[in-house]
């Protein structure tokens, strides 16, 4: 038998305890499916004396990670501390210049840093992997980098923040408004300490980021992600988007086209009989689409500690083996700086706007989307309340631009009251 793979373990929150306790829990079963032992030598938090519901008195104690990380008992650093810089990424460097492998969860890190950190990472012959990073327990990223690299990817697609989705649930099922689902969510615990990485769209935008430096053998490009929050998502919309029969979901999308590579975290309406409009809760899925395998539909828990900590032992599991993965799927030098493209595929459109109570009022819009190039698919037009009804227009397959060009055209026809919502329907 080999000598035991020695994990040192940075961060004892939720996904550490849960890596810690899955160690233990699991020792046979680990050895048995790699041939040697995983230990734990040491591990580090910012706080000594705090129960985690699981002894840590077997292992040596580090208040700084750097220590940690460069411990000679320690072959592999796992950094489950979080945050894009500070004690994270000072870590995460100590330990590739040591020559220690490393396992992380934080997507923060690699979407500021993926490329400098995969680089690092081959000069000194470790690895880094980072499946718990994208979609929690969801094994999306071996799947990309390993099961289907003989495909061209077509598209990735998915709802990869569970927070988002489960407030979208929420104010659909049970009638919340925003604030309300909000609320709720964050009573659940499940928001991170700044929300807005949540609902911002931020946390989900990393994930996308990092998966479409694997998916198009790019340089991770966080900054060239189209973001939208679901802070402007109305119950309105919600429930006027599902009598056409979709669902309106944070949806992210990267795709590389003849303009470069389109990455794009908003809220978008897809099909509501379609696995992702089934998503209910705070449930991930990720859609990938191949010119080989067609598509591939992967749903599960994002987040939470058993389904990370299954994620953060799997790679584990791959070094104890021997398995040695490229941090994105290809030579960190190899990774082509993308051109990054507005999202400007053409897709149908949902429209929504208060249209004003007068004669000929409909036509002025019909007549504005038309002359911008803009037909309609479906309309449907509710009862008025105070001289206003709500339309709503479903568009023919369109560009972004010619709708832009129609929005733009709208406010001179003095018939709709505020400004429309126009949000692009996700063909899946
Ligand atoms: N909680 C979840 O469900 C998921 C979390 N992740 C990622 O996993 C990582 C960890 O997340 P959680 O466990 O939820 O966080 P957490 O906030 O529960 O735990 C963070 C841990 O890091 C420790 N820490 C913070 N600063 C430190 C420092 N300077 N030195 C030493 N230790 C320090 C804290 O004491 C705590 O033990 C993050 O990158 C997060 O984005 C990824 C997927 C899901
Ligand atoms: N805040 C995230 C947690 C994991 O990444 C989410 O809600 O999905
Ligand atoms: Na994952």
């Amino acid at each position: 038998m080999s000598d035991p793979l020695r994990l040192g373990i940075a961060g004892l929150g939720t996904v550490g305890a849960g890596v810690v306790k899955i160690v233990r829990q699991k020792s046979l079963l680990l050895e048995a499916r790699t041939g040697r032992g995983i230990a734990i030598s040491a591990v580090s938090a910012r706080n000594r004396e705090k129960d985690r519901g699981v002894p840590l008195t077997d292992y040596g104690w580090e208040d700084d990670p750097v220590t940690l990380a460069t411990r000679d008992d320690v072959d592999v650093f796992v950094e489950l501390v979080g945050g894009s810089d500070g004690p994270a990424k000072a870590a995460v460097e100590a330990a590739l210049k040591a020559g220690k492998d490393v396992v992380t969860a934080n997507k923060a890190l690699l979407a500021h840093h993926g490329q400098a950190l995969a680089e690092l990472a081959e000069e000194n012959g470790c690895v880094l992997r980072f499946e718990a990073a994208v979609a929690g327990g969801i094994p999306v990223i071996k799947a990309l980098t390993e099961g289907l690299a003989a495909n061209d990817i077509t598209r990735v697609m998915g709802v990869m923040n569970g927070t988002c989705n489960y407030i979208l649930t929420r104010m659909e099922s049970g009638g919340l408004s925003y604030a309300e689902a909000f609320a709720e969510a964050d009573g659940l615990g499940f928001l991170e300490a700044d929300p807005e990485l949540d609902v911002g769209g931020i946390d989900a935008g990393h994930k996308l980021s990092l998966l479409s430096a694997i998916a198009y053998g790019t340089q991770v490009s966080f900054d060239a992600v189209e973001l939208e929050g679901i802070g402007r998502v109305s119950i309105d919309d919600i429930r006027q988007a599902s009598d056409m029969g979709y669902k309106i979901k944070l949806l992210g999308v990267c795709r590389m086209t003849g303009r470069g590579l389109e990455q794009s975290m908003s809220p978008c309406l897809v099909p509501a009989s379609s696995p992702l409009g089934q998503l209910e809760g705070g449930t991930n899925m990720v859609v990938i689409e191949g010119d080989q395998v067609g598509q591939i539909v992967m749903r599960g828990a994002g987040a939470g500690e058993g389904p990370t900590a299954s994620a953060v032992m799997g790679d584990v599991v791959d070094i104890a083996r021997g398995t040695r993965v490229t941090t994105f799927g290809a030579p960190a030098s190899k990774l082509v700086k993308a051109t990054p493209a507005k999202a400007a595929t053409p897709a149908p459109y949902y429209l929504r706007m208060n249209l004003a109570d007068k004669p000929g009022a409909l036509a002025k819009v019909a007549s504005a989307l038309g002359e911008a190039g803009v037909s309609i698919h479906r309309m449907r037009q509710y009862d008025h309340v105070d001289n206003a009804a709500p339309v709503l227009i479903v568009t023919h397959k369109t560009t972004r631009a010619a709708l832009d060009a129609a929005l733009d055209a709208i406010p001179a026809t003095g018939v709709v009251q505020g400004e429309p919502v126009a949000l692009r329907i996700e063909q899946v």
